[in-house]
């Protein structure tokens, strides 16, 4: 490792710092990919030790000064105050990668003046599977930049250095995991058994460069019941395994004798009868019975798409109490994360009649939503805090490689499209397979369709297919 401009940076103190500030963890990790890893660089902990930034920033300017660049732009969120530094000490102008475009005003990917053409480099804390350098650069490039190089402080060493250079982009970085194993075993800050185990788990978990991120193992419906602890998501999956099925009809009418008889003749294709019950215009307990008779006779699991936004106290009036007693009959119901935790500690306190599980709204199917990014993120993280009563997500994709949490996608029909009311729909095998998600909800695509039945029926055939590609794909690769 060659020392920096600055005589006092080395390499080797740099690691060092690094290790005694904290930024180096041994434990039990999940990456970004999902992948297990003994060791996390916390490089987020540096913005605490302006003098630490300033040498990370000195070093990663000195590796690329000579390279031929117009501006710079940090991956978001680590590497911006890094790569601001660099364009401040430098005089390089930079620009800034939104996660999300705006939905107003200008509607930019990219902010920061550019023209096209320019040559942008792309600074980044640690690589891995290069998969975060990918997505700025991508976002660049579709703004018209071109990307050839980014530099990066560490590169583990798991195959994203070439997975880059197989997308036309040169990575540079300052040391490697070799490099930290080395140091810190030499300073006698990690034993020979740690050091032995991370380079283990390096060797065997390297990155394809055709491979964005190595997919966690797919599991099939059984094996997922066996390893669900909450008696909801095991009688799901054991349900689907059992009738081979992974679609929830979503029984949007409303009238509760018409609603009854699309059941019944659906009930054979399903593992899940999703309902609006407010939108019945003659709810009586007596529909309510009936519905559970149905849920016993064809074997699904009824999901109240309520939707509980609120405080922890009011949702525990509307989930028990009021004119449908959702907790007397609901095996499923879900709520946004918008007032916070308090609205799963709230729902979590009713007495149920048959045990229930909550979906979390991380994601929605519909135009210009709000569920996304942060806010995504931090509803995953309320999932994984709260296993006892949370079962998974209304999502779009897989957000958590946990088997336990299952994943429903509503917005599904057997074309793409969309609605006149900001609706977008997926095909069946893009949920399911490209996306990775459990369930397919699918309301309209049934019971508008001239043949209820058969259409449910083509649904399942659909959603099951596509799960057996997930897994015959997860095989091969
Ligand atoms: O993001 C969301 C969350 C819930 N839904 C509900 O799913 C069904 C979809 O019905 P289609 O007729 O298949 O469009 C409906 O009950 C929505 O309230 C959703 O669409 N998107």
């Amino acid at each position: 490792m060659a020392a920096s401009m600055n005589s006092q940076i080395t390499t080797e103190s740099l690691i060092i710092r690094l290790h005694d500030v904290n930024v180096v963890k041994f434990g039990d990790f999940t990456l970004k990919s999902g992948i297990q890893s003994p060791i996390y660089f916390d490089l987020r902990v540096m913005i605490s030790y302006p003098e630490i930034m300033v040498d990370v920033a000195t070093l990663l300017w000195n590796k690329v000064k000579s390279s031929s660049f117009k501006t710079i732009c940090g991956v978001p969120y680590t590497a911006l105050p890094i790569a601001t530094l660099m364009s401040t000490a430098h005089q390089i102008p930079m620009l800034i990668r939104r996660k999300e475009a705006k939905s107003y005003g200008t509607k930019k990917l990219i902010e920061g003046i550019y023209e096209d053409g320019d040559v942008c480099l792309v600074v980044e804390d640690v690589v891995s599977s290069g998969s975060s350098i990918l997505e700025t650069a991508q976002a660049l490039q579709s703004s018209g930049i071109i990307v050839k190089e980014a530099v990066v402080l560490l590169n583990r060493e798991q195959g994203g250095c070439e997975k880059l250079a197989s997308e036309g982009i040169k990575l540079h970085s300052i040391f490697t995991m070799g490099d930290v194993l080395r140091v810190l075993r030499e300073a006698g800050k990690m034993s020979p058994e740690m050091v032995e185990r991370v380079s283990d788990y390096i060797l065997k978990n390297t990155f394809q460069p055709n491979q964005l991120a190595p997919k966690p193992k797919v599991l099939g419906y059984r094996e997922r019941a066996k390893l669900c602890s909450n008696p909801i998501t095991q009688r799901l999956f054991e349900i689907m395994e059992k009738k081979r099925t992974n679609l929830a009809l979503s029984a949007d009418l409303t009238d509760s004798k018409q609603l009854l008889q699309l059941i019944d003749k659906t009930g054979p294709y399903i593992c899940i009868v999703k309902t609006h019950i407010d939108i019945l215009e003659d709810f009586s307990e007596d529909f309510i019975e009936k519905l559970s008779q149905l849920a016993s006779k064809h074997e699904f699991l009824i999901f109240e798409d309520r939707k509980f936004a609120d405080i922890g106290n009011t949702v525990v009036h509307q989930f028990s109490g009021g004119v449908y007693h959702i907790s007397n009959w609901a095996h499923i119901i879900n709520a946004h994360t918008v007032p916070g935790a308090g609205v799963i500690q709230g729902l979590k306190m009713v007495k149920t009649q048959n045990g229930c599980g909550c979906l979390l709204i991380a994601e929605m199917s519909s135009a210009g939503n709000l569920a996304t990014g942060d806010y995504t993120q931090a509803t995953v993280k309320m999932a994984e805090e709260n296993k006892d009563f949370v079962i998974g997500f209304i999502s779009v994709s897989n957000l958590s490689p946990d088997p336990e949490l299952v994943h429903m996608t509503p917005g599904v029909q057997l074309e793409c499209g969309r609605d006149d009311l900001g609706q977008q729909y997926l095909t069946p095998s893009e949920v399911i397979t490209r996306r990775g998600s459990d369930v397919i909800i699918v309301g309209r695509g049934i019971y508008q369709a001239p043949d209820p039945a058969e259409a449910a029926r083509q649904f399942q055939v659909a959603g099951y297919d596509a799960f057996v590609a997930r897994l015959t794909e997860a095989v091969i690769s």
